[in-house]
């Protein structure tokens, strides 16, 4: 049944959309700390942690077209909390997010009315409980009262702490009806799930939105074959390195923290999904080749190229970015050279180093093949953010294409499910430019997954591949990867 308090409310929203409210704070620390808020309420044991995921959702449900990214609102918003803390808000986050929709349909059904008008936090509130309640250990009657005191801390949200309380109640009340809805109409955003339907067909859409539900486990690359880290990181090999020399991918069982694991000081892994790490396996770079790598930043790709033996250049348009890849190629001893350049407005006869053996360009794109590792895509991109990028990643094309000498390999990737960003954006590249063909990837190449090659011969993965009975030790982001060469 659902619950009505006061007739000023705004409309409830469609299942699985933001609410595109204005006013969220924006790295708002204030009061996050342990004691005594402006409403008269004391904080107890972990109000922080879920203080910060209110104000991290909050500004993703309300402004999600101008949300930085989660990953940034978390660190501002955790900042002065403890590890334990931190870890708390950011798995809060992390699964109200992965199960918004659900969250929302439910919270639709018991406040018919809405959200009251100018009730603050309130929304934000209550669907982070809900996360809580519904998908996390939590015990139900802790999610609840930090809910309302987190309610009763907020001048705007206070005088609907009955409200709140009620709702709550029913979302314990109805933990059952929760658990049969449906992962592709009810958890993905519905422009998404239509898209997913018209590129994939039905079948596919609802193994990509149920593979989506489950949090996955870390992949890491490793210099050279697996074996020996398999043991030392307590994990299993990935059998879809074509060429071992290189880079292979451990995927881990372990869920302790990255930086304590044996290698990682020495800089003998990084952190990759092992769908990401196939682009640049596909170069086959030799030892001695020069390398452009388009789109570098923070440098997994550029690793793998490295311990390749290629002579690789890292191109980027972002500073900060950049750093961040010099950085993790110091962790890792590599040296590549580095240049900050906007490539998508540059005249290619002004890039440093060319011609080039091969290219990778990684563009960017949509992101939605990652959003098993980051559901707040699911929510902030917009179907409008498909056009723009594909026509971003076509001038990204052109360019790597004029970078490549007579009979240079390009490889092209995107962490998109979208065929815009994937096999129509290649369709379209040929027909602009003749003087490049695509080089077909074989079965050989990706061995356990050859499911993942497409007619035309390009690398198709989706959430839903390498399927483990243990959640966490299955799936792969979605990418595209193709190979081309320049004829002459
Ligand atoms: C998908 S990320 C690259 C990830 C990277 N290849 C890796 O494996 O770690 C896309 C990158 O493209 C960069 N980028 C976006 N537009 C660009 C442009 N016009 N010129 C150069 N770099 C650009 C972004 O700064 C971002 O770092």
């Amino acid at each position: 049944m659902g619950l009505k308090s006061g007739d000023d409310r705004r409309k409830g929203r469609p299942s699985g959309r933001p609410s595109g409210k204005a006013g969220a704070p924006r790295g708002n620390r204030q009061g996050q700390g342990q004691g005594r808020q402006g409403g008269g309420a004391v904080m107890g044991p972990g109000m922080a942690a879920r203080r910060a995921a209110v104000i991290v959702l909050r500004a993703v449900l309300e402004q999600p077209d101008e949300a930085p990214q989660v990953d940034a609102l978390l660190a501002d918003a955790t900042a002065d909390l403890d590890d334990r803390d931190r870890g708390l808000a950011r798995a809060i986050v992390t699964a109200t997010l992965r199960r918004l929709g659900s969250i929302q349909h439910l919270l639709a059904q018991l406040m018919e009315r809405g959200y009251p008008r100018k009730c603050g936090p309130l929304e934000a509130i209550l669907v982070t409980a809900s996360a809580q309640i519904l998908f996390m250990d939590t015990p139900d009657h802790a999610a609840v009262d930090t809910a309302i005191n987190l309610a009763r801390a907020d001048r705007n949200a206070a005088p609907f702490t009955g409200l709140a309380n009620a709702v709550l109640r029913n979302v314990v009340a109805r933990k059952d009806e929760v658990a049969g809805y449906d992962p592709l109409d009810i958890d993905a955003p519905r422009w998404l799930a239509a898209r997913w339907r018209a590129a994939w067909g039905e079948s596919q859409a609802r193994a990509i939105a149920a593979a989506l539900r489950h949090e996955p486990g870390v992949d890491v690359s490793v210099r050279g074959p697996a074996g020996a880290w398999t043991e030392r990181l307590d994990g299993v090999a990935l059998p879809l390195a074509p060429d071992s020399a290189a880079t292979q991918t451990v995927r881990l069982r372990t869920t302790r923290g990255i930086e304590e694991l044996p290698g990682y000081a020495e800089g003998a892994w990084w952190v990759q999904d092992a769908a990401a790490a196939l682009p640049a396996r596909l170069l086959h770079v030799q030892p001695g080749e020069r390398v452009a790598d388009l789109c570098a930043a923070p440098g997994g790709k550029t690793a793998q190229l490295l311990a390749a033996g290629g002579q690789v250049a890292a191109f980027d348009r972002s500073p900060a970015r950049m750093d961040r890849l010099a950085a993790n190629m110091r962790r890792l001893g590599f040296s590549p050279e580095r240049h900050v350049v906007n490539l998508a407005t540059v005249a290619p006869e002004k890039i440093r180093g060319g011609p080039y053996d091969a290219v990778l360009l990684d563009a960017p794109c949509s992101a939605t093949g990652t959003i098993r590792r980051h559901p707040d895509v699911a929510w902030t991109k917009r179907p409008g953010d498909i056009a723009s990028l594909a026509d971003l990643q076509a001038r990204l094309l052109d360019c790597a294409a004029a970078l490549l000498k007579p009979g240079g390999r390009l490889v092209y990737s995107t962490c998109s499910l979208e065929p815009d960003e994937g096999e129509l954006q290649i369709a379209r590249f040929l027909e602009r430019n003749p003087q490049m063909q695509r080089v077909p990837v074989a079965a050989a190449e990706l061995p356990g997954l050859p499911e993942a090659i497409n007619a035309a011969g390009e690398v198709r993965t989706f959430p839903s591949m390498l399927p483990d009975a243990e959640p966490r030790m299955s799936g792969l982001d979605g990418f595209f990867a193709a190979r081309l060469q320049r004829k002459s």
